[in-house]
């Protein structure tokens, strides 16, 4: 047995980078092909769009699997469209796995402890796919409701070798709302979910550096995210933000660690349809979307490497 977090680093000495895909399946943004196919098949709507969903998401996962260490489907995409939304997400987190690849499902649960625990069951997998019906090796965690709610997160990820990131400090613009509030000491509420994470992280699955409790803390806030990193030296970092919300590789470089560990770094719509953005458009078009989104991934790959420690992911194999 290993923990998700040993598992993770594995992936990420494997593949020799930190970029995780998103899965961020968007009605209007598939290629058009992909939807008229299914439109065809199906009369129902949600289910027509369940199985693009599903089609367009599968063979993403063909083209990045060979290159990045886990991709993030997003759930809300497939959850909009009801029960068929729900069994494609399902299966899509499963064929992830089967090809070798850590998947962390985003659905962003919390709830009173009792109810946290259903929610823990549904998502978390862990080390066994057959152990959850939404099979992830690890989910996205929302913290707000006190540190009893992460509870039965933290004791299943102890028990099935599965992870958690919870929100810490998120990449959205009205992100200070909440998240910057200080109590009387001038601690902010996220500096204060920081301190709960870095504990949780040393009681689940600690690998000796890391824990596989871990915390979501956005590219588009750099300061604080070079902050946090010191705060939480034995956290695991989910960076979303880079890409489509601005952030680049100069903002998350203070996540690493110097052997290039200890986060890794988001990209959906980047690279999802990029097909349609100007960098790729031209040469590869809508008919290879395929070979966008590959190149757009190892563009990713390469910036990241050029530009941060987890270069030193490179080194390494170019060492061993
Ligand atoms: O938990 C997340 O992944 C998340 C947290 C956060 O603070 N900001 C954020 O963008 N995300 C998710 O990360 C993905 C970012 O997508 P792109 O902006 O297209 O790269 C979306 O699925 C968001 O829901």
């Amino acid at each position: 047995m290993a923990s998700f977090v040993s598992r993770l680093h594995q992936a990420i000495r494997t593949k020799k980078t930190a970029a995780l895909v998103g899965l961020d399946p968007r009605w209007e943004q598939l290629p058009v092909r992909i939807r008229r196919a299914a439109e065809e098949m199906y009369d129902d709507p949600a289910a027509a769009k369940a199985a693009a969903f599903e089609e367009f998401c599968v063979r993403l996962i063909d083209v990045v699997a060979p290159l990045v260490p886990a991709i993030k489907p997003q759930a809300a995409f497939f959850e909009e469209l009801g029960p068929d939304g729900s069994v494609a997400l399902a299966r899509v987190i499963r064929y992830g796995r089967a090809q070798g690849l850590i998947v962390i499902c985003d659905a962003k649960r919390g709830d009173i402890g009792s109810t946290a625990e259903a929610y823990a069951r549904a998502y978390l997998a862990g080390e066994d796919p057959q152990a959850a019906p939404y099979a992830a090796d690890a989910l996205t965690v929302n913290p707000y409701l006190g540190e009893d709610t992460l509870q039965p997160f933290v004791e299943l990820c102890q028990k099935r070798e599965a992870g958690i990131y919870v929100l810490v400090r998120t990449s959205n613009p009205g992100a200070a709302t909440f998240q910057n509030h200080q109590n009387s000491e001038g601690q902010t509420l996220y500096e204060q979910v920081s301190e709960t994470v870095e504990k949780l992280a040393l009681q689940a699955g600690f690998d000796g550096n890391y824990g596989s409790i871990g915390a979501v803390v956005g590219a588009t806030y750099p300061r604080e995210l070079k902050d946090l990193r010191e705060k939480m030296p034995h956290v695991p970092l989910l960076i979303p933000g880079y890409g489509a919300q601005g952030g680049n590789a100069a903002d998350v470089a203070a996540a690493f660690d110097s052997a290039g560990l200890g986060a890794i770094v988001n990209s959906s719509r980047a690279i999802n349809f990029a097909f349609r953005s100007p960098a790729y458009a031209e040469s590869f078009g809508e008919k290879q979307w395929e070979a966008a989104a590959e190149a757009a991934t190892r563009a990713m790959i390469c910036d990241l490497a050029a530009n941060t420690p987890a270069g030193q992911l490179m080194l390494d194999s170019k060492e061993a």
